[in-house]
């Protein structure tokens, strides 16, 4: 049956929108989970709020989201729950929410992240993409505001850059609602291997160091089975990482789930 508030435009087959259904917060045992990553003030819980139908703080300051909030939404006949972080501008950061983003993104095992980055501001944003290609094999980057970085005559190669992350890319304005059909449609099939990533990694680690590093993380994997990202945290820990060298000697990201 046609919702009222749709369009018919909304709810033709045609349109990968109409296959989805907003489940609020009834997200106990889904089939796959998504994390939205990214940035302060990109518009990760504009995109939350529009596939889940509800009402995370959106504005324009920075910090909005604190601690993470849960949703769901069905695509296509599967359920998926979606996980809004709070902003971060790197997965080595130290602010206490940067801290949630950074432990679900490592280690909540999402089956897709979506990595929600401004447009207009895509240098600086792609620190932290990087930084999540890095330790993630299935990846989705949200070009969002895209509206805004055209009324600033700023145009993105969404193919090259698609072409050079490994990942796929989808031009969104969350807050119009532009694009997001195509974006749950892309994470759909990245979630269930349609689409294959290839994300970029930083190639030619010297020897000597891949050697050690490869050493620390069977220690980790000994003392944590099956923990994921042992790589990641051994770099972090052969750099001295205070932060990191305390979650591993208290076993936090084991827990944090
Ligand atoms: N023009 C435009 N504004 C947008 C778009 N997406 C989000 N916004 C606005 O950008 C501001 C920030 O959006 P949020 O969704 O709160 O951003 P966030 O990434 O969740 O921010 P943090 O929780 O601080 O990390 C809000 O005022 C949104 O209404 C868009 O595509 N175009
Ligand atoms: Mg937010």
């Amino acid at each position: 049956m046609q919702n009222k508030s749709q369009s018919p435009c909304e709810t033709c087959g045609q349109n990968p929108q109409s296959k989805l259904k907003k489940l609020g917060v009834d997200v106990d045992k889904t089939d796959y989970v998504v994390a939205l990553a990214g940035n302060p003030n990109t518009g990760k819980s504009t995109v939350f709020n529009s596939l889940t139908g509800l009402k995370q703080h959106t504005g324009n300051w920075p910090g909005k989201t604190v601690g993470r909030a849960e949703g769901g939404f069905m695509y296509a006949d599967s359920s998926f729950k979606i996980i809004d972080l709070p902003g971060t501008y790197s997965l080595m950061s130290t602010s206490e929410d940067e801290e949630i983003a950074r432990n679900f993104i490592l280690f909540g095992k999402p089956d897709v992240t979506i990595i929600v980055v401004d447009a207009g501001r895509l240098e600086r944003n792609l620190n932290l993409a990087l930084q999540i290609l890095e330790i993630t094999d299935k990846a989705v980057l949200c070009l969002n505001l895209i509206d805004e970085a055209k009324r600033h005559n700023i145009e993105v190669d969404q193919r090259t850059l698609s072409k050079d992350l490994g990942i796929p890319v989808v031009a969104t304005s969350a807050l119009r609602g532009i694009g997001i059909p195509e974006l749950l449609k892309t994470v759909d099939d990245v979630a269930k291997g349609k689409i294959i990533c290839t994300p970029h990694r930083i190639k030619n680690v010297p020897k000597e160091i891949d050697s050690r590093v490869k050493k620390i993380q069977e220690s980790i994997e000994k003392i944590y089975p099956g923990i994921p990202n042992s790589r990641w945290i051994a770099f972090r820990l052969l750099d001295g990482d205070e932060d990191i060298i305390k979650a591993i000697k208290e076993g936090e990201f084991i827990n944090d789930k």
